[in-house]
């Protein structure tokens, strides 16, 4: 088995699928594609993906993409247990809304704020966006009542793809507020705490953050700091349950 992941730690996605691999401890090589440079528009990335988007998993022969059908995937054909991705309808509806709730909300705030930030070069947050970032983070909120993780007491896919969408909007847009969100906060601390997050998600949402820090100076406030050096130093992070 060869496994080979196409994408930039910059991605969300690939962020996810990371965090997937690393979780199942799976052997895997990792084959960079400079969006910026425009690499996943040549000829080899897009006969591997007409949708031409990252992260792209390639299995031998085939390949696949979406971050989301490839955790399934991984969990599918190479786990040991269905924890991660649980096989009973009813938890794994539960985990497959979240995934959901990930590509059709929380992923769609973080691109069109990527849209308006790196191709509009709009030099200031725009507010009603924000806004709706901050809704998707109440109804998150919601979800983790009386749960630790996204779908229950344990781990899922639904953590990792969250955590790497939210990570990214929390540091490079709209900061957690622990007061607000006391929930998601601690879900967050929680998540931190997984032996592999730094390498496999927090490096690459603090690089996207360093950049979106570029394109928006003035932006950053005292919450912004706060969130960037909390989560730099894991103050505030809880040890795993
Ligand atoms: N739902 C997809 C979203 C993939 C996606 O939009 N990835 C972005 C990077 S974060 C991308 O490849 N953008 C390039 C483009 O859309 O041209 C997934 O989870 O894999």
């Amino acid at each position: 088995m060869v496994l080979v992941l196409f994408g930039t730690e910059l991605s969300p996605g690939v962020r996810a699928v990371l965090l997937t691999l690393r979780a199942l401890e799976l052997d895997h090589e990792f084959f960079p594609v400079d969006l910026f440079a425009g690499e996943h528009l040549e000829p080899y990335f897009v006969r591997k993906n007409p949708q031409r988007t990252v992260p792209v998993l390639q299995d031998n022969e085939a390949c696949i993409w979406d971050s989301h059908a490839i955790m399934g995937y991984l969990v599918g054909k190479y786990a040991f247990t269905d924890a991660l991705y649980p096989r009973d309808p009813l938890k794994r509806a539960l985990v497959d809304q979240r995934l959901h709730f990930d590509s059709g909300i929380l992923f769609v705030l973080f691109k069109q704020l990527q849209h308006l930030i790196f191709q509009e070069q709009v030099a200031e947050l725009p507010k009603p966006l924000i806004e709706q970032v901050h809704k998707a983070y109440e109804l998150l909120e919601q979800f983790l009542d009386g749960r630790n993780y996204m779908a229950g007491q344990l781990v899922t896919i639904a953590d990792f793809s969250i955590a790497a969408t939210l990570s990214t909007l929390h540091l490079s847009y709209a900061p957690v507020d622990a007061v607000g969100y006391p929930k998601l906060s601690e879900w967050l601390a929680r998540i931190s705490g997984l032996p592999y997050y730094e390498q496999a998600n927090l490096r690459g949402a603090r690089q996207m953050a360093e950049l979106v820090r570029t394109k928006l100076p003035k932006q950053f406030d005292k919450l912004w700091l706060k969130a960037f050096e909390d989560i730099k130093s894991g103050a505030g992070r809880q040890p795993l349950k």
